[in-house]
């Protein structure tokens, strides 16, 4: 049998990041991603470093089952016919800190006067990649929290807290090893993911963190990327 003819229960399932996986370089979502989403004959986890509805709203729209790890791992919600439940584990009110104290610095957070970026937020903040990265660094130090750059976003996120282990909440949840899993993606965010997943993929438009840490880097940039490294994986499992 050709391989591409496997049986489609034996698909892996997926751990799949947004921003810049399923996206173009200006965040819009790749309306192919859709149906490929959809089709796709096993679970699939958005793990994305937005705030909980904006990957809620993709499964609502797409027609998945919620199965989301937001906030780079800060929340975890499951919502499908056999389970729910979510979880939140992060510092919001130390990340308020760091950025109080980086305004207090003179600088912007970045988003206007409605940031919708951070209004939903409940673990950690993001700040624009048009302000100065390295005082956020070094206030976000003093608060015992990291910044992560996504490539869209700096965020600011406690040390213990990422996709990975979120990740690993929802296969427990779903009785499923996180080995099990394939993840794609394409940023620093994404580097826990593929720590725990038995098998990654970086879209060629990765960074140098999620390039390196991939076990595969595809061809295709974004969501072409994404959809190569699906057929890459229906013909091999
Ligand atoms: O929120 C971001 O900055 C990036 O989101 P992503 O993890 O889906 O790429
Ligand atoms: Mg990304």
């Amino acid at each position: 049998m050709n391989r591409a003819d496997a049986a489609p229960e034996a698909r892996p399932p997926l751990a799949v990041d947004i921003d810049g996986t399923l996206t173009d370089r200006n965040r819009v979502v790749d309306p192919r991603v859709f149906d490929a989403l959809r089709e796709w004959p096993a679970p699939v986890v958005l793990a994305t470093g937005k705030a909980l509805p904006y990957p809620v709203a993709l499964c609502e729209f797409a027609g998945l089952a919620t199965l989301v790890v937001a906030e780079n791992g800060g929340v975890v919600c499951l919502d499908t016919e056999t389970r729910d439940d979510i979880v939140v584990d992060g510092d919001r009110t130390a990340a308020d800190r760091v950025a109080a104290a980086y305004r207090d610095a003179g600088h912007d957070l970045g988003w206007g006067s409605l940031d919708l970026v951070n209004r939903w937020r409940e673990t950690e903040i993001a700040v624009s990649r048009d302000a100065p990265l390295d005082p956020l660094r070094e206030i976000a130090v003093e608060y015992g929290l990291d910044v992560v750059d996504t490539g869209f976003a700096y965020h600011v996120v406690s040390p213990d807290v990422d996709k990975g282990r979120g990740l690993s909440i929802v296969a427990d949840r779903l009785g499923r090893d996180p080995e099990e899993f394939v993840a794609i993606g394409d940023s620093a965010n994404d580097v826990a993911t593929f720590e725990v997943v038995g098998r990654s993929f970086a879209v060629a438009n990765a960074d140098e963190a999620a390039t390196q840490a991939a076990d595969l880097v595809t061809d295709a940039a974004y969501a072409d990327g994404f959809i190569e490294a699906l057929s890459t994986v229906r013909s091999s499992s």
